[in-house]
């Protein structure tokens, strides 16, 4: 969370012309609640659930396309796994706990898992996460740096991955 995969996709998206969707807003769409809803009046497995779907779904698609995922679907369901295919790219945006905090900490509210977390709950949260998830973030093809980068230079570091 946090690291720019929604704002990195879109900006790819419109110079690549290649369709981005956001896999949290697909989930959104189809279960016609926000993402705050979902883990609000089901809890988190159901969105994991929900999560997987989609993901799914979206990897049917004949079309390319680039997909900004939510920052724990590879950690669930196995998805990891299914990057692994020859057709997928994927691009794990790697961002330190001190890049994560500075851009989380204004913007939370959309997220539940740290929406009511004081300063020092979500430093704790980032760098708990991000240990335990590190495995399977570093499941992804191509790693990109994203500290102390504007938007432009990470776009420019992925097409120069895409090439
Ligand atoms: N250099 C940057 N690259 C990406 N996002 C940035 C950058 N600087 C500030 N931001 C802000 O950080 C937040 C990243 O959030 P978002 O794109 O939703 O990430 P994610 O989808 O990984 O959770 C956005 O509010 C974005 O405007
Ligand atoms: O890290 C997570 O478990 C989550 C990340 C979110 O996506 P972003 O990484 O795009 O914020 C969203 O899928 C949900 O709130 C859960
Ligand atoms: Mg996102």
């Amino acid at each position: 969370m946090g690291c720019g995969k929604s704002t990195i996709a879109q900006n790819l998206s419109k110079i690549t012309e290649i369709p981005f969707l956001d896999l949290d807003k697909c989930i959104e769409k189809k279960a016609n609640l926000s993402i705050n809803e979902i883990f609000e009046q089901h809890g988190e497995i159901y969105f994991r659930k929900l999560e997987h779907e989609m993901f799914v779904e979206l990897l049917q698609s004949s079309e390319k396309n680039i997909i900004g995922l939510g920052g724990g679907t590879p950690c669930y369901a196995n998805n990891h796994e299914l990057l692994k295919r020859d057709d997928v790219v994927s691009i794990y945006l790697k961002a330190s706990i001190e890049t994560l905090f500075s851009r989380l900490v204004h913007n939370k509210s959309k997220r539940p898992l740290i929406a009511n977390m004081n300063e020092e709950e979500m430093k704790e949260f980032i760098a708990k996460h991000l240990f335990d998830r590190s495995f399977y973030y570093n499941h992804a093809q191509h790693k990109v740096s994203v500290d102390n980068k504007t938007v432009e230079e990470t776009v420019q570091d992925i097409l120069e991955i895409l090439a």
